[in-house]
């Protein structure tokens, strides 16, 4: 049998990408990147110019088939592989990515009649304004008692698919009633490359409260919702959800035009970003926390028991691996915060410095700010820039900074918000660590280890774990990769389960970032410094941050 490839298309929350890996050893023979064309969608829709509420941020569903267009044909140039011997496709996707469909699985906001109105286009995983309905959901399945709610660390995320659904119900009904399906992205692209609607376990679980064996909440849950979602999960919420590891379909006639793949090759089931970079880095058991870091952080871990962790976003069985428990939890900004800084706080001088140098000021930044101990700065500061995801699960929290004086320098803003992160996923790992998942390893992924080694060995002196780093960098890619060779089968020159994939195709860098102990020690009294904060600001002894964003919106509309 000639060799044999798969590829993997990871969509992000700027761009997609696909790479072409080689089955036999995981190696990536070719990649390319489509930047989205309308990019994250949070101030105005696209053509009518329709202004955005607060905390509002879309897509727009061509975007993804662009990917699609552009970067699968690029792979199989870039690499000369013939198509035959591509035998699988997986694609991994941020999620909850979610978007309203009509019956012939049309996104609404490619309707003339639709293209106006907000609540038509795709809602993207940081699409916050849903909130208020998550805030009811969780007072409503707290007062019922509802089983399912310590299996998502006591809350449910505006985040999530019930929360969007909800917002759209409340502000637009008649989106609402035009709608034959609310789908995650992920399916609906998988729907386009194959023809056939299935759903996939692990976003249904994660996402949209769905158990392996008790399926959906009740409809009496629902009800107690709102009486027009009553019967959501059966109507709007319908369709098989088929596990991890299964095949969804086959490439159709019109997508191997489209793509330049030969039609009947085989695709998996849809899956998320970071759940698939979990067996590219080789885990496929116990203790071992994958962080998938790049614009947000998921924190990923494996267990055999469904145990309660505070704020966690999840444990879904089979949702990572098949035949574990998968428990995920995440910070909703990290590589955001950085960008912000970047795009919205640095004087001048240290552009004009970076240009001069020819670094990105990311770069200049991290330079001096490697230049200073642990403690230095005087600087601790709260990673909520963009509301926190675990443990608190609240997106009215916003950001702090205490102990600015008149000498405090950017690089050393820019290390305590980087400090800042690594003080988020502590709390993390210590939740899952106090709480009987333990954290005995720790592996990184996505774009940020490749980027910042400082942030790296930060989070090593904070955790005070050593982390073994991706040796790929599209390592989600990777995962969906061996997750298309999995629903391709053994018999065509694939993979029988993904564990098998992982063992041939895994890989992770010889280097690792060891805790430096002078280091772990000033860090851990830092710690304390922002858990102190974090319970003062997010525990409700100062709910300072929610009064202001009230008046924000009070003063703004
Ligand atoms: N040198 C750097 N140090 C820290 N963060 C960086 C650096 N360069 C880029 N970033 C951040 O990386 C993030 C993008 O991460 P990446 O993994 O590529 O994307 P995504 O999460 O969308 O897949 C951006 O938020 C950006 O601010
Ligand atoms: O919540 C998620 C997965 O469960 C999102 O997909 C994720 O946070 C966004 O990923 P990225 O930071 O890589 O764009």
């Amino acid at each position: 049998m000639s060799k044999k490839y798969a590829i993997g298309v990871d969509y992000g929350t700027q761009s997609g990408r696909a790479v072409l890996v080689d089955l036999s050893n995981g190696h990536e023979v070719a990649d390319h990147v489509t930047p989205y064309p309308h990019g994250v969608i949070d101030e105005k829709l696209p053509v009518s110019g329709i202004p955005l509420g607060h905390d509002w941020a879309l897509q727009h569903p061509d975007d993804y088939l662009e990917v699609l267009r552009r970067s699968v044909p690029a792979v199989l140039q870039q690499s000369g592989v013939a198509a035959e011997d591509v035998i699988g496709l997986g694609i991994d996707f941020t999620a909850c990515t979610m978007l309203p469909v009509d019956a012939d699985g049309t996104p609404l906001c490619f309707k003339p009649e639709w293209k106006d109105n907000p609540h038509g286009w795709v809602k993207l995983w940081k699409h916050h304004a849903a909130q208020d309905e998550a805030d009811r959901l969780n007072a409503i399945a707290a007062e019922r008692g509802e089983k399912f709610l310590p299996r998502y660390g006591g809350k449910i995320s505006s985040e999530w698919m019930i929360a969007k659904v909800w917002q759209i119900l409340n502000e637009a009904p008649e989106v609402y009633d035009a709608t034959d399906r609310f789908t995650e992205a992920t399916d609906w692209v998988i729907s386009q490359l194959t023809g056939e609607f299935v759903r996939n376990s692990c976003t249904a679980g994660y996402k949209s409260i769905w158990h392996k064996q008790e399926g959906y909440p009740s409809k009496e849950f629902f009800k107690a919702l709102d009486p027009r979602l009553e019967n959501l999960t059966e109507t709007k919420l319908r369709g098989d959800i088929k596990p991890l590891g299964t095949k969804a379909g086959e490439i159709t006639p019109e997508m191997a035009a489209l793509t330049g793949l030969k039609a009947g090759t085989a695709v998996a089931v849809g899956n998320v970003d970071a759940h698939a970079a979990v067996p590219a880095v080789g885990v496929v058991d116990e203790g071992k926390l994958v962080m998938a870091m790049g614009t947000s952080i998921c924190h990923m871990l494996l267990g055999t028991e469904e145990v309660e962790v505070e704020g966690m976003c999840g444990v879904v069985e089979d949702g990572i691996i098949p035949g574990y428990k998968g428990y995920e939890a995440g910070q909703s900004a990290v590589g955001d915060i950085f960008e912000w800084f970047v795009e919205e706080a640095v004087p001048a001088y240290v552009k004009e410095a970076a240009e001069k140098e020819g670094v990105g000021v990311h770069q200049w930044l991290t330079e001096r700010a490697s230049q200073y101990k642990p403690g230095q700065s005087g600087l601790v500061a709260l990673d909520w820039w963009n509301g926190n995801r675990s443990v608190l699960v609240d997106t009215n929290l916003t950001g702090v900074v205490v102990g600015y004086t008149l000498l405090t320098k950017p690089e050393e803003m820019y290390r305590a918000l980087l400090e800042a992160t690594a003080y988020g996923t502590r709390t993390i790992i210590d939740a899952f660590h106090n709480n009987g998942v333990p954290v005995h390893e720790v592996y990184a992924c996505g774009g940020l280890p490749q980027r910042n080694r400082l942030l790296m060995q930060i989070y090593a002196d904070v955790t005070n774990r050593e982390i073994k780093i991706a040796d790929s960098k599209q390592t989600p890619a990777v995962g969906a990769a061996m997750f298309g060779a999995v629903a391709a089968g053994s018999a065509k020159g694939g993979y029988d389960s993904v564990v098998d994939a992982a063992k041939a195709m895994a890989r992770v860098r010889e280097e690792t970032f060891k805790p430096i102990p002078e280091n772990v020690a000033i860090y851990e009294r830092l710690y304390q410094e922002y858990r102190q904060l974090h319970d003062y600001f997010g525990r409700g002894a100062n709910d300072v941050m929610k009064r202001l964003k009230a008046l924000k919106d009070e003063v703004s509309h």
